[in-house]
């Protein structure tokens, strides 16, 4: 097959191991760079032109998309479907994926288990608020937030006001949540493959460190999943029209809460953890669903995956 990689780096771990496994199955396989693609979308004739050509159609594509430029992005992966191709993630989930509140309320409208989850902009009763994901503690976050950072634990009443007040001198939407603290400082990362947990690993923030972060000083291993956290997984991936993504979980005491769910998840924690080949089974799906494509080959169209 003729499959290309879009990513902003050719150098990174997760496009450079893509790049590696696909070949040794004997693919070919391209990196393209996602910003530089261009396109004239009032042509009746969908392609993507680079460097200065126009790209030659390819049968799926894998698109790696960082949360800094979901917009243009998701319509070059728009495109790139326009002309035929499949996407292992289709651009309209990847678009679900990026916006927490639309998540959170798809995840919830099915009934997956959430961490009690207060969402505002300018509310005009702060301390309604505070009181009604249960009070202190409580985390805060800012939701253009990465890595940790704009993610704060507010142990009092008084320095949940003082944190949400500060976040609104922002002009910032406010996520503030719940604190599971019987997560131990640890959280779940589920790497999803289709319709499977192929790989799972714990992540534990430093001593004294709430957030798990790896980039917070956080360290990761295996763990082996309770059904009911494979199933949350699974559902959640479904729900968001996600083929590949990680879904980062939470153990509270009454069972499995999801935190987000990640569309473009990085390779190298969850394979270095799990010493497992993820890269491997990605193009396994996606041969498998090449070759379901061809049998359903009259009904040419793709439907989307996912409501909402
Ligand atoms: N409600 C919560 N209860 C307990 N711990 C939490 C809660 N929310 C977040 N954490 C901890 O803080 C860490 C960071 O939070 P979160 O994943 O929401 O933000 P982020 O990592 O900055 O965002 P992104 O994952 O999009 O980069 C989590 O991995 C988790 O360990
Ligand atoms: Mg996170
Ligand atoms: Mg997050």
């Amino acid at each position: 097959m003729k499959i290309a990689i879009l990513s902003r780096n050719k150098k990174l771990y997760s496009t450079r191991r893509l790049k590696e496994a696909g070949e040794a199955q004997g693919h070919q396989v391209d990196v393209i760079d996602t910003l530089h693609c261009y396109m004239d979308i009032t042509s009746d004739r969908s392609v993507v032109r680079y460097k200065g050509k126009e790209l030659p159609p390819y049968d799926a594509i894998i698109p790696r998309i960082g949360a800094s430029i979901s917009f243009y992005g998701t319509a070059v992966v728009r495109q790139f479907e326009m002309t035929g191709a499949f996407s292992v993630n289709e651009s309209v989930a990847i678009s679900r994926s990026r916006d927490k509140l639309r998540s959170m309320q798809l995840l919830s409208r099915k009934g997956i288990g959430l961490p009690r989850t207060g969402f505002a902009n300018r509310p005009d009763n702060v301390k309604d608020l505070i009181k009604n994901v249960g009070g202190a503690p409580c985390v805060i976050k800012l939701l253009e937030g990465t890595q940790g950072i704009g993610v704060v634990l507010a142990e009092t009443t008084k320095s949940a006001e003082a944190i949400v007040e500060a976040f609104m001198g922002l002009n910032a939407d406010i996520l503030i949540q719940e604190f599971i603290k019987e997560a131990g400082g640890a959280d779940i990362r589920c790497f999803v493959v289709g319709d499977r947990v192929v790989a799972a690993m714990k992540r534990q923030g430093g001593e004294g460190e709430f957030r798990s972060n790896l980039h917070r000083g956080g360290s990761a291993v295996l763990v082996k999943l309770t059904p009911e956290e494979r199933a949350t997984a699974v559902s959640a991936a479904n729900i968001m029209g996600l083929n590949v993504c990680g879904v980062d979980l939470l153990r509270a005491e009454r069972g499995p809460v999801v935190m987000e769910v990640n569309s473009s998840p990085g390779l190298a924690g969850i394979e270095a953890a799990t010493e497992k080949d993820v890269a491997t089974m990605i193009f396994k799906f996606i041969e498998k669903k090449f070759i379901e494509k061809n049998a359903n080959a009259k009904s040419n169209r793709n439907r989307t995956q996912g409501k909402g």
